[in-house]
């Protein structure tokens, strides 16, 4: 009787439609199968981006710590959850689409929070890493509590990296990361635009009939994260490793205005830090 009662839960929160958010695109409007089609499909950009970005880090990860993989290999599973969760539109598929990024942005923050902007009573990254892995333990318990609350404290978050960086990019002339740091906010201040439009205005969108905000949403926060992702890495590696000498440059070119911007390292000889 237990079991049945438990089972019958279960299915429950797996089933379509169970989640409390539902995005501004008409649901099962391409397929009887996938309720938010364009949403769904959009999060191929993840599968694109991630291998990709794991390639480009791989010399500044090699140099610093094997862990960074970790980010890129998780933003793979971001995308799945995500897709899972547009396809269904299940509970389920919102708390491991929430959840996922939640542990993404814990592990980021263990990475790469800048130990000059530690709190004074955190003396080293592993006591601080730490503390980031209790809050995010209880963060993701407390997520069970409001779970419509979630989307809007995993957004906070973006403030406090982006407060971070203009903190960090105060003291650093170098034009490359400047604009590396500007592309990333803007293309952050897009996205969200994106975000909170399909939330906030979508009868105004249906209207225009073009319910496709969050899928665009999708491919700028992907995109934004990458540019974010490879500033972060690059003053961490200018603070941690500066004897391998980081610059910054574009994949597939240099030269082209719409890249991912990657690391390389042109020295392991010691030297002065950049930034
Ligand atoms: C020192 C920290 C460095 C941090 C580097 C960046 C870390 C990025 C971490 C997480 C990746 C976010 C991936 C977003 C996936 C979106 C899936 C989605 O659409 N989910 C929605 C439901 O379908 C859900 O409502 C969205 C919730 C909001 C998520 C907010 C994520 C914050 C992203 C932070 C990006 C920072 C960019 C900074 C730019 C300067
Ligand atoms: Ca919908
Ligand atoms: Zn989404």
């Amino acid at each position: 009787m237990g079991g049945l009662y438990s089972s019958e839960k279960m299915s429950g929160l797996l089933a379509y439609e169970s989640s409390e958010l539902d995005w501004c695109e008409d649901n099962y409007r391409h397929s009887e199968h996938i309720v938010e089609y364009f949403n769904t499909i959009s999060n191929l950009f993840f599968f694109v981006i991630s291998p990709i970005m794991l390639y480009l880090f791989h010399p500044y990860a090699r140099e610093r710590n094997l862990a960074i993989h970790l980010v890129w290999t998780m933003m793979i599973f971001v995308g799945v959850f995500s897709a899972y969760f547009h396809m269904t539109l299940s509970f389920m598929g919102q708390m491991l689409d929430e959840l996922s990024i939640l542990w993404v942005l814990g592990l980021c923050y263990a990475l790469w929070f800048p130990r000059r902007l530690f709190p004074s009573f955190i003396k080293d990254r592993t006591t601080f890493s730490r503390i980031v892995m209790v809050v995010t333990v209880i963060t993701t318990l407390s997520s069970f509590v409001k779970p419509t609350a979630n989307a809007y404290v995993l957004n906070f978050f973006a403030l406090h990296i982006i407060y971070s960086l203009l903190l960090e990019m105060k003291t650093c002339a170098d034009q490359k990361a400047l604009r590396l740091c500007w592309s990333a906010i803007a293309l952050w201040v897009l996205a969200i635009s994106c975000w909170i439009s399909d939330r906030f205005a979508c009868s105004f969108w249906q209207k225009l009939n073009f319910c496709y905000l969050h899928g665009i949403w999708h491919i700028l926060i992907v995109i934004a994260v990458a540019y974010a992702s490879t500033l972060i890495a690059y003053l961490d590696a200018s603070y941690e490793i500066p004897y391998s000498l980081p610059g910054l440059q574009y994949w597939p070119s240099d030269q082209w205005v719409l890249g991912l911007p990657y690391i390389v390292l042109k020295g392991t000889t010691k030297t002065q830090k950049r930034c």
